[in-house]
């Protein structure tokens, strides 16, 4: 049994953050460990709150991890402040496995999951630790300080996260004005690149899909897979569980994690070697 971990804030609502990412780890065959950052409380059609957990009680769920389980691969969510992304840095810089940073900063409904102030930790602290970070397209502009439009700036982007000290970046374009597809960019730091395209589903369902992208990811890179392979898994996981979408709730409803482990053997993904 492969032990994975999810560092990140609690959504009551159920769709993203911590409970997302242990639904993919339950669905991928993972054993699912969590270091909760925060708590929001949290529905389909907003968050209406955020209670920050106290430094100390986040190292001391770490810790509780670190001394039982061999765990095998991370992901981090939701951080909220600079003094929990040093502490998790500081804690992680120990270990020597592979670290998915998920940059978690704005929900859907435009409220703050990181404060202003901490985005100086991600950068100088957390980011040179990723083996692969996920920003979307908002994040990617802030981390950088770009703007991206087309694919082509995503790929101009993509270029200044190895500036940052990660080893790979998956720049997702959710976000795109792209009507047809939505389309990943990931580029490696020996130069190795690709694109990943699927249909784009027209749907307002789409609430957590960073989260649950991020947790296939993790998933799958603790089962031992290559990266490659883990990234393309983890966009089939994505796409199907947008495209069999749950309609809960009265705003933006959660994916389904159930989808993939029904239709797995149905689901394209256009990859280009670029
Ligand atoms: N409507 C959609 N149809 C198909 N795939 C989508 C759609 N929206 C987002 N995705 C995919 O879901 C993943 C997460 O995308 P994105 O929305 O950019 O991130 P976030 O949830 O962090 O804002 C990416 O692989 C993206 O291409
Ligand atoms: C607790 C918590 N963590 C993260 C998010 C944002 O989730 P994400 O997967 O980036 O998806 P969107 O719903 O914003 O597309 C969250 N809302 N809550």
């Amino acid at each position: 049994m492969h032990i994975v971990t999810t560092i990140a804030g609690s959504d009551s609502g159920g769709g993203a953050g911590i409970q997302a990412d242990l639904k993919t780890f339950q669905e991928l065959e993972v054993f699912g460990t969590s270091v909760i950052t925060a708590l929001t409380a949290q529905n389909t059609t907003g968050v209406t709150g955020v209670f920050p957990i106290d430094i100390s009680f986040v190292e001391k769920q770490f810790q509780a991890l670190v001394e039982d389980f061999p765990i095998a691969a991370m992901k981090t969510g939701m951080l909220y402040s600079s003094g929990i992304i040093q502490a998790i840095a500081r804690m992680i810089g120990e270990l020597n496995i592979p670290l998915i940073v998920d940059p978690v900063m704005i929900a859907k409904g435009g409220e703050s999951l990181l404060q202003q102030e901490a985005i100086e930790a991600l950068c100088s602290s957390l980011l040179p630790l990723a083996t692969i970070v996920t920003p979307n397209i908002p994040e990617a502009e802030a981390l950088t300080g770009r703007t991206i439009r087309h694919f082509e700036d995503m790929k101009q982007v993509a270029q200044s996260f190895l500036q940052l000290g990660v080893q790979c970046v998956i720049v997702k374009g959710g976000h795109l004005a792209e009507p047809l597809y939505a389309i990943d960019y990931v580029f490696f730091k020996n130069g190795q690149s690709f694109s990943m395209q699927s249909p784009r589903i027209q749907t307002k369902n789409t609430h957590g899909t960073g989260c649950t992208f991020s947790a296939a990811l993790t998933a799958f890179l603790g089962r031992g897979l290559a990266m490659e392979e883990a990234i393309i898994e983890a966009k089939k996981f994505i796409q199907l569980a947008i495209m069999h979408d749950l309609a809960i709730g009265n705003g933006h409803g959660p994916t389904n994690h159930f989808a993939y482990q029904q239709h797995k053997e149905a689901c394209e993904v256009i990859i280009h070697e670029t």
